[in-house]
């Protein structure tokens, strides 16, 4: 019987979060069809993912240094694997960001921007020549549900993931050309970091140059309601990683997988209406009717995508 040869895999941001969760998941598969680079921008923090991986760690998974910011850092990392044979590029280092725009200086948009689109694409351009070639690859690329529908407050990080879907949804149909797929994992708020991370920047900010309704909007209204989202809607990183991994297994892989099924009726409003009236409305309701209409509102969205609506009603 033909031993299998095992995929390599490159993951980027496999500090915490949902980029560790799929590079141990992946490593620790039963059958050991892949080989985990995990890649992280500061090594010092790598403690977390060897302890996760156990036994796996220096068998089906190594850690390399990898800053998706910096050219020099890319190619260090590409020129350690051998061959730079790259079978699977999973592209998740991302950084969050919320704030009213009026507060977010031009410099701070492109630190968003460089990370969560040009790192994107500098990983991209790093492992495609070779995928070409070879006639065979797969680039998956953690999106969001924001790059398909923004959010109040979140202009400046849809908009970078905005860019990521228009990027990749041309690229795609070049690529089958070269049988290389490219698929865009689109979760809605998951439990990681992330959300811990984006308060700690919130409480450090005094809203330079915005005005006080709109500080108190933020604050008051949108904060509670967002966090309110994470707690009702967020899902595990184990839940996302999973995702993730049925899409790089899969034969033909998706090009889009929401792994949401609560907030995919969210997203939906936007297809629903083209005009673009009825998602603008929908959230300004959701947001600005805070209280009963909100709880409300969360609750017939669980209701509408657990199927309990769906279910046949027979006569008496
Ligand atoms: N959590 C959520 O609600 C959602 C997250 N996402 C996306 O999922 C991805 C992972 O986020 P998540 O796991 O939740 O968040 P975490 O904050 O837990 O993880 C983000 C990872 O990205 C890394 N990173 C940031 N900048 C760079 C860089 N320049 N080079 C290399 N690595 C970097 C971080 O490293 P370090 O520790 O050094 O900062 C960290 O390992 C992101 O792309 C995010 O946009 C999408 C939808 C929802
Ligand atoms: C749905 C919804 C809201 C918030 C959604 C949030 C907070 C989503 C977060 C998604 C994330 C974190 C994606 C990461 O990429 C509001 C505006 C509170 C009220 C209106 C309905």
């Amino acid at each position: 019987m033909a031993t299998l040869v095992p995929r390599t895999v490159l993951i980027t941001g496999c500090s915490s979060g949902i980029g560790l969760a799929v590079a141990v998941r992946l490593a620790q598969d039963p059958q050991q069809r892949f080989q985990v680079i995990a890649t992280m921008r500061d090594l010092r923090k790598k403690e977390k993912l060897e302890e996760a991986a156990g036994p796996a760690l220096g068998k089906t998974l190594s850690i390399q240094r990898l800053d998706v910011c910096s050219d020099s850092s890319v190619a260090e990392c590409m020129e350690s694997i051998p061959g730079g044979r790259v079978d699977v590029l999973v592209n998740n280092a991302g950084v969050g960001h919320v704030g009213p725009v009026e507060s977010i200086s031009v410099e701070e948009m492109k630190r968003i921007f460089e990370t969560n689109f040009f790192g994107a694409v500098r990983m991209i351009k790093a492992v495609l020549p070779d995928m070409k070639r070879r006639q065979s690859g797969h680039i998956v690329v953690i999106s969001s549900v924001m790059g398909l529908q923004g959010i109040v407050f979140n202009d400046v990080y849809a908009a970078s993931k905005f860019a990521v879907e228009g990027f990749c949804e041309s690229l795609a149909v070049q690529l089958l050309q070269f049988n290389v797929f490219v698929s865009m994992v689109e979760p809605g708020p998951v439990n990681t970091d992330f959300e811990l991370k984006l308060m700690e920047e919130v409480s450090r900010s005094e809203f330079p140059g915005t005005d006080p309704a709109t500080v108190r909007y933020f604050k008051d209204v949108y904060l509670p309601a967002s966090h309110e989202i994470f707690a009702t809607l967020g899902q595990s990183p184990a839940a996302v990683a999973e995702a993730i991994v049925n899409v790089i297994r899969a034969r033909r892989p998706a090009f889009r997988t929401q792994t949401n099924s609560l907030y995919t009726p969210l997203v939906a409003l936007k297809y629903a209406d083209p005009s673009g009236d009825l998602s603008v409305r929908t959230y300004y309701r959701l947001l600005f009717n805070y209280g009963t209409l909100f709880h409300l509102s969360m609750a017939a969205l669980r209701c509408l995508t657990c199927g309990c609506f769906r279910r046949r009603v027979t006569p008496l």
